[in-house]
């Protein structure tokens, strides 16, 4: 199998405050290309800071990070913007929709900033995929938090993304929502060959992905194949009771 994302030894510090604070402490691992894979683990263990730095986002302090066989980070931060407004989505928990564009407009969004001409066309097949296209022409505010964050799943879906990053993506919705939102995921990647990579805090939202990383103390603490809510949920009490006794995440 190929992958769409590989973390090599990836270290990141946050020294803002005076006080370093180590949020991945040599993390590697790599997700295969279609392939849904849930990012776990306890309240500041590294999660979204793992996200970051594997989108290019955020810079780590150490490692490297591959996308498609491309390294980030490598070159100069416009390579690095050109190359993830091209291949690389994202959907956000509270979906950062412009709220004075119409659902196409956002839909078309990145294809812009990249500088490439609309392809409405394209974007109306996706909305249509996703169950939006009679909302198109509508405002974000009309419409329900799981229909939004079906636009920004579209969105992220636009361009060819070798990976779609989620952080949190059920975390505003409603239950039903919720279902509707992670089903759609797991169609994206089992019948339309993506990948997704998605940090959750939830047992059953993650029980929807192919595996489970977890992560302790900006560390690998393990994975799980196949999850369901009941293993992970159990997988994370343990790991809460490590991080609670101070002791070392069990690779
Ligand atoms: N910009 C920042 N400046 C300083 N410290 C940061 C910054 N971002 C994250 N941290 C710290 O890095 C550690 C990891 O944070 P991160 O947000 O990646 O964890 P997380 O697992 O996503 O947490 P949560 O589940 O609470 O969202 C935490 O100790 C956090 O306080």
């Amino acid at each position: 199998m190929t992958d769409a994302v590989r973390l090599e030894t990836l270290y990141k510090t946050y020294d803002d405050t005076g006080t370093a604070v180590t949020a991945l402490d040599g993390v590697t691992a790599s997700f295969g290309a279609g392939t849904f894979t849930a990012v776990m683990g306890p309240s500041g263990s590294g999660k979204s800071t793992l996200l970051q730095c594997a989108a290019g986002l955020d810079r780590p302090t150490a490692g490297r990070v591959f996308l498609a066989g491309t390294e980030l980070h490598a070159g100069k931060d416009t390579a690095m913007t050109k190359f993830r407004r091209t291949r690389v989505g994202f959907v956000f928990q509270d979906y950062n929709l412009l709220p004075a564009l119409t659902v196409e407009q956002n839909v078309l969004l990145p294809s812009r900033l990249a500088g490439r001409r609309a392809d409405h066309a394209r974007a109306r097949a996706v909305l249509d995929r996703l169950g939006l296209l009679d909302r198109r022409d509508d405002l974000p505010e009309r419409l329900s938090g799981g229909q939004r964050q079906r636009v920004a799943i579209a969105r992220a879906l636009i361009g060819d993304p070798a990976v779609v990053f989620a952080d949190e993506p059920t975390g505003a919705l409603d239950l039903r929502s919720a279902r509707e939102v992670l089903s759609l995921l797991r169609t994206v990647v089992h019948e339309h060959g993506r990948t997704v990579v998605m940090v959750t805090h939830d047992p059953v939202a993650a029980a929807y992905a192919d595996s489970v990383l977890f992560l302790a103390d900006g560390r690998l603490a393990g994975a799980l194949s196949a999850p369901t809510a009941e293993a992970v949920a159990e997988r994370l009490a343990h790991l809460g009771d490590l991080v609670g006794a101070g002791a070392e995440a069990v690779a």
